[in-house]
């Protein structure tokens, strides 16, 4: 016999108060028969009324937006951009909050991931508790700062390129990304008809004046010639990307590549390829990681994650002549661009492949220092077990996800590390999302 459909509650509205802010860009609260709510548009501490977005009847938690703000928390703002809000733009989560209040919060996740995770207070991870901006970040509340260099829009069916809503693949059109960087936004593409493309990235290359646009048609559609307000190399992407990005990306004119430059050094970034987002975020992540590892000359390392290679260079910079370094990185192509970038350090040899299949095939079993910088995902058990038998004097960890990084920092306790710092960066304003870099030690030892 098939059960009944449960009633869907979407449109339902609830006054609730509202709790903790979870992972995720929105916040807890209760209906008064007890059932979650995930509440977006709302801060800690505010009474609202909560519109349902997602759910039904005795569903383990519903989704729900702020539709009105009945008692506002002392951290509220009018929210600068004029696109974000219930049923709006899906880009940002806290346009609502002061910054400072939008970095405390951030804060308050990872926190809340360290304990539930990994069983690491704050004081047990080395973390005074900040959430630090990258620098030229700290504004004024209502100013935004314009750091996206790298700008998925996707594309509604009359031809206008928007941003997607929240959870959605309906597109809300705009006239200009407040975040966006002003390469990006100098590049006009909200200007434009795009007919027949289903998405448009837009890439602002930091430290040298690249700028590529990469056009994803909708089947049969042909490619419009593309005319900005300033001159871009142009790729062509099948739709759908494939899950490592840069696969199906295909050069239409201009370089196939743009230059990022970061700790001193240029790197080619192919076809779309990953590159840290915020113009400050390669650099400050450097600065984070070798601050942690203090990389002695003459060491050996591994960069896993390595994408164009960004700390194997670093690495192979400290360690100077005798070291070595091995980047292992899934993307064809970005191994490609970490080979070329890496060409004049003689030590360092980069393999293609995935992590977990390629360090267990290379036979190492010990190396003094370790950088991972693995997808959302988190590196996982297998790898982490993995790691932790190579005898490394130091691992730093950078985590885009802290339930992650959490989850992860319990397999490398059970495998005799421990977190000597943790140190976390408001590298995605406006957003949810947040970076952080944790240096791991032998417990037993510590150096
Ligand atoms: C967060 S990025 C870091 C890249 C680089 N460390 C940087 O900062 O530019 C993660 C990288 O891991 C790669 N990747 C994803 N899954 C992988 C796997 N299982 N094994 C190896 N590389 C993987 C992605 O292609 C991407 O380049």
């Amino acid at each position: 016999m098939q059960a009944e459909p449960r009633k869907s509650l979407v449109g339902e509205e609830y006054e609730v108060e509202i709790g903790p802010v979870a992972h995720g860009g929105h916040c807890i609260a209760r209906t008064s028969t007890g059932q979650v709510l995930f509440v977006r548009h709302a801060l800690p501490g505010e009474r609202v009324v909560a519109r349902v977005t997602e759910g039904e009847e005795g569903a383990r938690f519903l989704r729900a937006d702020a539709v009105e703000v009945l008692s506002p928390s002392k951290d509220r703002i009018e929210a600068p951009c004029p696109y974000a809000g219930p049923g709006r733009c899906g880009g940002c989560d806290w346009q609502h909050a002061k910054p400072g209040a939008q970095r405390r919060l951030k804060g308050e996740v990872v926190a809340e991931q360290l304990k539930r995770l990994a069983g690491l207070t704050p004081e047990e991870a080395g973390w005074d508790g900040t959430v630090m901006p990258a620098e030229g970040d700290k504004l004024p509340a209502g100013e935004v700062p314009a750091w996206r260099t790298r700008v998925q829009y996707a594309v509604d069916a009359s031809g206008r390129a928007g941003l997607r809503r929240h959870r959605s693949h309906e597109v809300e059109p705009v006239d200009h990304c407040m975040i966006a960087a002003p390469g990006v936004t100098e590049l006009g593409i909200e200007k434009r008809d795009w007919a027949g493309m289903a998405s448009i990235e837009a890439i602002a290359a930091t430290g040298s004046q690249d700028r590529q646009v990469i056009l994803t048609p909708r089947a049969g559609a042909r490619l419009p010639l593309v005319e900005l307000d300033k001159p871009v190399s142009v790729m062509r992407a099948e739709e759908p990307r494939g899950r490592e990005g840069t696969g199906g990306v295909h050069r239409v004119h201009g370089r196939p590549f743009v230059r990022e430059r970061a700790d001193g050094r240029t790197h080619r970034v192919g076809g779309g390829g990953f590159w840290q987002v915020h113009p400050k975020a390669a650099d400050t992540l450097v600065t984070a990681v070798m601050q942690g590892l203090l990389p002695r000359k003459g060491e050996t390392a591994l960069d896993l994650y390595c994408g164009v290679g960004l700390f194997a260079g670093a690495l192979a910079d400290r360690l100077g002549e005798k070291g070595a370094v091995l980047g292992i990185e899934s993307g064809k192509r970005a191994v490609e661009d970490a080979r070329h970038n890496l060409a004049a350090f003689d030590r360092v040899r980069i393999e293609q492949g995935k992590v977990e299949a390629v360090l267990p095939r290379t036979g190492i079993t010990e190396v003094d220092l370790v950088v991972l910088d693995p997808p959302r995902a988190g590196a996982g058990k297998k790898t982490v077990e993995h790691l932790s038998s190579l005898g490394a004097r130091r691992i730093a960890y950078v985590a885009c996800d802290p339930a992650a990084l959490a989850r992860d920092v319990a397999y490398f306790r059970e495998g005799g590390y421990r977190v000597r710092t943790l140190r976390v960066f408001d590298l995605f304003p406006m957003t949810h999302h947040v970076e952080c870099v944790a240096i791991l030690e032998p417990a037993a030892k510590g150096s």
